[in-house]
């Protein structure tokens, strides 16, 4: 919608997550152009393409990490991020939608949580503040409240035992399970998984792609995903979007995309991740 259209009303269960018309450019550089897409509730999808073709700016947005680029065009905007049916990347001001501020994304974007490539653990805490920390500080739970939710998740990604080490001696897919229980321990809707498996040693990708299906099992959370592990993407997605240039060359649920791609640039993409 056109940023000066006033707001609509949500009307009854719709997509938790919706880029309408969403423009991002570094510099000169277009990386989505108008790129417009909705994720349900409870959809599991994963973000496939080559190499710059957008995949982590979409995740990047949506943890407001960056913001989209308003088009100097009057008739033109940025296009906006909606999030469980209410604008994201803007706001409502007198009837119309401008782009959001700090305030305003510091009281959404607990709702979404993300796990990076490079773990991004706090390398000064012991394992469980560093799932405690946010709970505290931005959730405002207590302490106590906050350590038995973080004890509870460190239980699930198989390292209750760690509770009191700090980050830099435990393995790389110790440390991603680390930091998938401290996404999980904010209660997200929604979780953003970038290349999590790309930084680790490959003996240590099962362990982190096991806890992360168990998550996609026993949690009805929303997951946008980029991957390159295509088995994970079939066995977890009910959808595959395919990237190129930062517009959606194709996308359908994982066996037709990954058995029958009808693109040759989804061909020849997927070809090449499947030689590596
Ligand atoms: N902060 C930034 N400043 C300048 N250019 C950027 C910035 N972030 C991303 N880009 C550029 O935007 C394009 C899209 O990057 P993005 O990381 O979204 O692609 P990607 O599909 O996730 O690629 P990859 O699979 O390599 O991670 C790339 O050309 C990248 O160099």
């Amino acid at each position: 919608m056109r940023q000066n259209e006033a707001p609509r009303e949500p009307s009854g269960p719709g997509p938790i997550i919706e880029f309408d018309r969403v423009d991002k450019s570094f510099g000169d550089l277009m990386v989505l152009d108008e790129l417009s897409f909705r994720v349900d509730p409870g959809e599991r999808v994963t973000l496939i393409g080559p190499s710059g073709s957008g995949k982590t700016t979409i995740l990047r947005l949506l943890m407001t990490l960056e913001k989209v680029t308003p088009k100097a065009d009057p008739e033109r905007d940025g296009g906006v991020v909606w999030l469980e049916g209410k604008p994201y990347s803007h706001m409502e001001k007198k009837g119309v939608l401008v782009p959001a501020n700090e305030k305003w994304l510091r009281r959404r974007r607990s709702r979404v949580g993300m796990v990076f490539q490079q773990f991004n653990l706090f390398p000064n805490m012991r394992v469980l503040r560093n799932v405690t920390e946010a709970q505290v500080h931005v959730a405002g739970r207590s302490k106590e409240e906050a350590e038995a939710k973080a004890r509870e998740l460190l239980e699930l990604v198989g390292l209750a035992e760690k509770t009191d080490e700090y980050p830099s001696r435990l393995s790389g897919g110790q440390q991603q399970r680390v930091a998938i229980a401290r996404a999980l321990a904010m209660d997200p809707d929604i979780l953003l998984l970038d290349e999590v498996t790309s930084a680790l040693d490959p003996e240590l990708v099962a362990d982190v792609l096991a806890v992360l299906r168990d998550v996609a099992e026993s949690t009805s959370i929303t997951m946008l995903c980029v991957t390159h592990e295509m088995g994970f993407a079939r066995d977890v997605s009910d959808r595959v979007m395919m990237f190129d240039s930062g517009r959606i060359v194709e996308q359908g649920p994982p066996d037709a995309m990954f058995s029958e791609p009808q693109e040759a640039r989804t061909q020849d993409f997927l070809r090449a991740v499947l030689a590596e």
